[in-house]
């Protein structure tokens, strides 16, 4: 699956013009040479990745995408076509989202979204977790700005595996990574943790589509964690007028600090608000 470097690449697809910019790469529109297809090529240069953690995370992001991705792939996770890697960066071919993000589209609609849509979203990427967790990958930056559109079916797909980790066998995971609103407790906490440190983000992004706001507010990142750490969920009267009690209770289990009582992915789909409003959303 990586097939060498640069020279590589250009051979084999036509590079077009830039999508987005993360906070060390680029995404470009690409063509595939052999097939025309259109994918999206995301480039991460190596040298500004100073610290060994970050450079580490760029390096095994091919390892670990494949991993969750290959066929049969889950109609919900960004697929990885191809990989090169050389001295100066690595470059992964994947499928090209261009619908947008979850973060634009709640904006675009005044920060929240009806129920049953909201359900729809949160059933397609409880599937894609389902899918990384039983191949042994945690994402461990779920969050909707990684949460694309597939422009042609409108379909939901989980991107971005550049903090994902392994933990098949059982491994405990470790290391503060994420993003601080989303992030779980037990990450912030410093303590090993497990691939349900992903159903808590999910639960911060199903949240985020019924109320418009977070769950664990602070000005700063280490407010942020305190109100993370504290775990106080609370359902506002006013953000969460007509939110029906089912939602709620699903938060509640995907939010829950007790890591032996959160719900793991596949419980997450098999809940009834899901199963209910959002089952049939899930493609394949
Ligand atoms: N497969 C894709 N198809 C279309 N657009 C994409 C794709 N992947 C990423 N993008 C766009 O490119 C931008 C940069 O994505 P990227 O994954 O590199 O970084 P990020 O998630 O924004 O930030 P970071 O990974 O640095 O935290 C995103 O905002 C997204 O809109």
């Amino acid at each position: 699956m990586v097939y060498g470097g640069e020279e590589a690449l250009m051979r084999q697809y036509s590079i077009g013009d830039e999508i987005g910019r993360g906070r060390f790469g680029t995404v470009r529109r690409c063509h595939s040479n052999a097939t025309g297809e259109a994918l999206a090529l995301k480039t991460t240069p190596k040298a500004p990745l100073r610290d060994p953690l970050d450079l580490a995370l760029a390096e095994q992001e091919p390892k670990l995408h494949l991993l969750a991705s290959s066929p049969p792939c889950s109609p919900h996770l960004v697929a990885l076509h191809a990989a090169f890697d050389d001295a100066n960066a690595v470059h992964l071919v994947v499928d090209l989202c261009a619908g947008g993000d979850l973060l634009s589209l709640l904006s675009a609609r005044g920060g929240r979204l009806p129920e049953r849509e909201a359900a729809g979203l949160a059933a397609q990427l409880a599937s894609a977790l389902a899918a990384c967790h039983r191949r042994g990958v945690a994402h461990r930056d779920v969050k909707p700005d990684n949460l694309l559109f597939d422009a042609a079916t409108g379909a939901l797909k989980l991107a971005d595996f550049g903090s994902a980790e392994w933990f098949g066998d059982g491994r405990p995971m470790s290391g503060l990574v994420g993003t601080p609103y989303y992030v779980a407790p037990e990450v912030v906490a410093g303590r090993e943790y497990g691939e349900k440190v992903d159903v808590w983000s999910a639960g911060v992004v199903v949240y985020m589509m019924l109320s418009g706001a977070v769950p664990f507010y602070g000005a700063t990142a280490p407010e942020i964690f305190e109100a993370v750490l504290r775990g106080n969920l609370r359902f506002p009267p006013r953000a969460f007028a007509g939110v029906s009690p089912e939602a709620k209770d699903l938060m509640r289990r995907m939010l829950c600090k007790d890591v032996s009582r959160r719900l793991s992915a596949e419980q997450v789909l098999r809940h009834p608000w899901i199963a209910s409003c959002g089952g049939d959303a899930v493609a394949g």
